[in-house]
């Protein structure tokens, strides 16, 4: 099984390109199930979640042309018929789910299996079912399977008791094709919804309010192909900046797009690093300082997200001072506690809140990554500690990081993917 090993202590610098959203891309693939048309999305990072997506198309039918070097998708689902998505598919991925409310809409059936239990938490799924019946689908979960019908969606009313992400996304797809209006309340704010809101518009569905907690859809005959661009990784970006915190060096995250990571860069900034914003370029210095440890608290966009959350653990973990973290969004999303403590960190968790209390050093170690963010905070931790850190089962970074070893090299990482 592949490790990655690096040897710490170098402070990174240099320019770092950084690649699509993971999060923004698997809905927007999705939602190419919707189209009569061709739909071509560029942008689009070479990553296992994205590969995991486009073999569930193929199954469901859809034609896919992926030019990896160009970084685009051509799917055109005119012929797709299918409308099961089987569990060896979606158990290795949760996003998965989100191809219910495109294929209800499209064909009045689907079966989806229920997504996999994940490291992070139990991750229900009754808001996205909540929100198919409000559209006047039939829904019954039996045998693992979430199996849903409806002759034609009607539009209705959506209200949300908690933001989800997911929920608001299989929302938005199926009230695209709805026979009337939809309005969705509470619904998640990310830049992600924005984004597949953007390619439904360039697909010509009728969407009003994204970003908002109240988003009006008013359904429309048909969607027909476009294209559309994938925003850049606010998560990915956000990662290479704490690497350049912790290291005490000076990176630029090119391509990126810092509007959409205001709470990220504010607690940089909290942390004592330098911010430069030129356009679509963001650069941290941290030269020749040590970062000051700072308390996080998870919430919803506009919020401090949680897939953020390890990446700062794993800063305050060799800051000066101490900090509380709360987790606020996923009950079991601590699993790197465990891990960073094999590195040296001193760490106490009670409940949803650790207390981080920051370290002179970490010294390297083997550790086990657990899920994608857990994985990125010891790469994090390791880029600092002292001598060798092994990291074993990182097959979760490359769900959600393209070539992270490489970019890291780049700015001067002694980093390496061992077989
Ligand atoms: C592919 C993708 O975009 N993944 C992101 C998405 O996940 P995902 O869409 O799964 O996250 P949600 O926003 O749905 O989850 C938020 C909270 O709502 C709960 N919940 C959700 C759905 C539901 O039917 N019932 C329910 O109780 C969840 O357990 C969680 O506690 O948003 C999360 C929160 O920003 C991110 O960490 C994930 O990286
Ligand atoms: C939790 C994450 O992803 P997913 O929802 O795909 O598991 C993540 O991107 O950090």
């Amino acid at each position: 099984m592949q490790k990655i090993i690096i040897q710490g202590g170098v402070p990174l610098h240099g320019d770092v390109v950084v690649s699509g959203a993971k999060n923004a891309v698997l809905p927007i693939l999705c939602a190419a199930l919707l189209a009569d048309g061709p739909v071509e999305i560029s942008n689009v990072p070479n990553l296992h979640d994205v590969a995991t997506t486009a073999r569930l198309l193929r199954e469901l039918g859809a034609d896919i042309r992926h030019d990896v070097e160009a970084s685009r998708f051509l799917i055109d689902a005119r012929e797709a018929r299918g409308h099961v998505a089987p569990y060896e598919l979606v158990r290795t991925m949760r996003a998965s789910v989100l191809v219910l409310g495109p294929l209800l809409a499209r064909h009045g059936a689907a079966e989806v299996s229920l997504p996999g239990g994940c490291a992070i938490g139990s991750r229900p799924v009754d808001l996205h079912i909540q929100a198919m019946q409000a559209l006047g689908a039939e829904v019954e979960v039996e045998h693992g399977y979430i199996k849903a019908r409806a002759q034609r969606l009607r539009g209705g009313h959506i209200e949300f008791p908690m933001p989800s992400v997911g929920a608001t996304e299989n929302a938005l797809m199926a009230a695209s094709l709805a026979a009337g209006t939809t309005i969705i309340d509470n619904a998640a704010r990310e830049p992600e919804i924005v984004d597949l809101v953007d390619c439904l518009l360039a697909m010509g569905a009728d969407i009003e309010g994204a970003g908002q907690s109240r988003i009006v859809v008013r359904g429309v005959e048909r969607l027909h192909g476009g294209h559309h661009a994938v925003v850049p990784d606010r998560i990915e970006t956000g990662t290479f900046l704490v690497a350049a915190a912790m290291t005490g060096g000076r990176v630029t995250a090119k391509a990126a797009r810092a509007d959409t990571q205001q709470a990220v860069l504010d607690k940089l900034e909290e942390a004592g690093a330098q911010l430069e914003i030129d356009g679509d370029a963001i650069t941290l210095d941290m030269q020749g300082r040590r970062p000051r440890a700072v308390d996080i608290v998870t919430e919803p966009y506009p919020g401090f997200p949680t897939d953020m959350q390890a990446q700062f653990m794993a800063l305050n973990c060799v800051a000066e001072g101490s900090a509380v973290i709360d987790e606020h969004i996923f009950e079991n999303r601590f699993m790197h506690v465990s891990e960073l403590m094999r590195l040296g960190a001193d760490i106490h968790v009670e409940g949803n809140r650790a207390r981080v209390h920051g370290v002179e050093r970490l010294t390297g170690a083997p550790v086990m990554a657990t899920d994608l963010r857990a994985s990125a905070s010891l790469i994090l931790a390791g880029l600092v500690a002292e001598g060798e850190t092994e990291i074993n089962r990182i097959y979760h970074l490359d769900r959600g990081y393209e070539q992270i070893e490489r970019k890291l090299s780049a700015l001067g990482a002694r980093i390496q993917r061992v077989d």
